[in-house]
């Protein structure tokens, strides 16, 4: 279980993270979402005990993971930009990797280049960055970690890297329990990938949630009316979003499909369709809706 408590993290002068806080059992698959600058990549970072935080504690199976380097090698962290420690090509990487990651198995990481058609031998300066980011990922899964992060996970990956690499953390997130942290900003990647996502917001994880829970407790409603609609219709609701266009409306509402489709149909609208919300569009209302607030 990776456990991370009231941290904070500042550079400089600029606070990125505090009192964040964020919970993820083995065998867990979390995309981690927010804007640009939000902390992503820092929040990874931290994790990963390359960089320390400010304030708070983060501990993998109850063991602090700075300083600690019998925990740091369960931990791998595929960073957004290609970083190879000075290495020429992928069979010096994994040379290198070896020392860091006892777990680490060179045939997996040679199969996978194979299959990737990645020649092990030639030098990274020859290689495209989606080529690059396949070899920084066999490699990291190769390594076997307990607790994998990959910041910008499928960006830039060609529809067969995307579907090997996935295929490959699937299996290893079901046969060794393996748990992974996932950025993007292709949420629809995360959204059919991912068992739950966190938002980071504001230098915090606002929201964690499961993907399945979320689908129970948001919808997406389209309605018409014969007359104008009055938006104290909504009053009992929760709502997310809502744009009302005279006769028309779409909302993002809590509840579950059941709930708001019974308290709706009693408004009798000529028009009532009801959808699952994508993980984008959750995104996007939980930002305008603090938007709102402020
Ligand atoms: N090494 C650093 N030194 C100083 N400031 C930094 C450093 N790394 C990141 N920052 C700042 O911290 C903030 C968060 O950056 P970070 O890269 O973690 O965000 P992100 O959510 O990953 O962004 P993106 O989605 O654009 O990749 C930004 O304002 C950035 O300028």
């Amino acid at each position: 279980m990776l456990r991370m408590e009231n941290c904070r993290k500042v550079y400089d002068e600029q606070t990125v993270l505090e009192h964040c806080s964020l919970e993820l059992a083995s065998g867990s698959i979390l995309g981690l979402i927010g804007i640009n600058g939000a902390g992503k990549s820092t929040l990874l970072h931290c994790i990963s005990g390359a960089i320390p935080v400010d304030e708070g504690t983060i501990t993998w199976k109850e063991q602090p993971v700075l300083d600690h380097p019998e925990v740091k090698q369960k931990i791998f962290l595929v960073q957004d930009e290609p970083v190879f420690a000075q290495t020429e090509n992928a069979r010096e990487l994994i040379e290198y990797l070896s020392l860091f990651y006892p777990a680490l198995e060179s045939e997996l990481f040679y199969d996978l280049l194979s299959q990737l058609k990645l020649n092990p031998k030639q030098p990274f300066s020859a290689f495209s960055k989606g080529m690059k980011r396949q070899v920084l990922m066999a490699a990291g899964l190769a390594a076997h970690p307990e607790l994998l992060l990959i910041d910008e996970v499928f960006d830039g990956l060609d529809p067969f890297a995307r579907r090997l690499l996935q295929g490959q953390l699937a299996a290893q997130t079901v046969e060794e329990g393996m748990a992974s942290i996932l950025t993007s900003h292709r949420l629809s990647d995360l959204e059919n990938f991912c068992d739950e996502y966190a938002l980071l917001d504001e230098k915090r994880i606002l929201h964690q949630n499961s993907m399945f829970q979320t689908q129970q407790e948001l919808v997406k409603v389209h309605l018409a009316f014969d007359h104008p609609i009055d938006p104290t219709m909504f009053q009992d609701f929760e709502v997310l979003k809502l744009e009302i266009h005279s006769r028309m409306a779409q909302a993002i509402l809590r509840g579950s499909h059941d709930e708001v489709e019974a308290k709706l149909r009693k408004q009798k609208p000529v028009i009532l369709e009801i959808f699952d919300c994508t993980l984008e569009e959750v995104f996007l209302a939980q930002l305008e809706k603090r938007e709102e607030l402020q």
